[in-house]
């Protein structure tokens, strides 16, 4: 049985004092058993507090990037053993925001997940499909190109470790989730590609979260299909409440 994971990004919102705030609200009521892990998504700057604020609870702090060098002339950017040297467990890569705004390649992002491991950071590696790719019958291909360029030169334990997060980008605060029907194809799919290029071991142990528009109103229907491990939730991580909430969705 795969554990899952519910990880809230919180993109470049909120301030330090509602930061910790959110932390020390819901560190105790995150559920500890071991059907879930909760994870928070948060601005560099904050990070450091956060581990801080959350030590002792179940609570992981994750970071939403990362450079994939260990440390050099690059400013402006944050290495992967910096995440490491300040507690930092988990790490989000390739989100279609960075593919996007930052011009990040499927090469960088395959450099990132490297580093990742290499410093022993969980990554979430996001991938996902344009509208326009959707309705031009493309999702499959552009999903499977991203997940195998992603995961290149992987071991096999490596690959078993990463979080692979489905998130369509026209669902993507937009308020319009895929359907979990539609969200359980995708993820299907990229546990079958995952299972061919790799090993079926890999296949069957990988975790696979949607993300696009998850709520409490609709989480409980996503975690129901067969290949939906989790969740990655931008908007409705921002309330404690609400992302308290999504986390025991992914307990039940
Ligand atoms: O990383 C999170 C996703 O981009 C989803 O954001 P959203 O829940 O606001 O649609």
């Amino acid at each position: 049985m795969r554990k899952r994971v519910i990880a809230g990004n919180w993109k470049m919102n909120k301030f330090l004092s509602e930061s910790v705030k959110f932390v020390e609200d819901t560190k105790e009521k995150v559920p500890t058993g071991d059907k879930v892990e909760a994870v928070v998504c948060a601005p560099y700057p904050f990070l450091t507090s956060l581990v801080e604020s959350a030590k002792g609870s179940k609570l992981q702090i994750a970071a939403q990037n990362m450079h994939f060098e260990e440390s050099g002339a690059f400013t402006g950017e944050v290495s992967p053993a910096m995440l490491k040297d300040i507690g930092v467990t988990y790490v989000v890569l390739g989100h279609s925001e960075r593919r996007e705004l930052f011009a990040e390649t499927d090469e960088m992002v395959n450099k990132k997940v490297h580093a990742a491991f290499n410093h022993d950071l969980t990554p979430i590696l996001c991938v996902g499909e344009t509208l326009a790719q959707r309705e031009n019958n493309e999702t499959m291909s552009i999903v499977e190109d991203q997940v195998k360029l992603a995961l290149e030169g992987l071991t096999d334990d490596q690959v078993k470790e990463t979080i692979i997060a489905y998130e369509p980008i026209w669902a993507i605060g937009t308020g319009k989730t895929a359907t979990s029907a539609q969200a359980n194809e995708v993820c299907a799919y990229i546990r079958k590609v995952v299972a061919a290029e790799v090993s079926t071991e890999a296949g069957e142990a990988v975790r696979i979260q949607y993300g696009g528009s998850v709520k409490p109103a609709n989480i409980d229907e996503l975690l129901s299909q067969s290949d939906i491990d989790g969740a990655l939730v931008g908007g409705a991580s921002l309330e404690a409440d609400s992302f308290v909430q999504l986390v025991e969705a992914g307990a039940k």
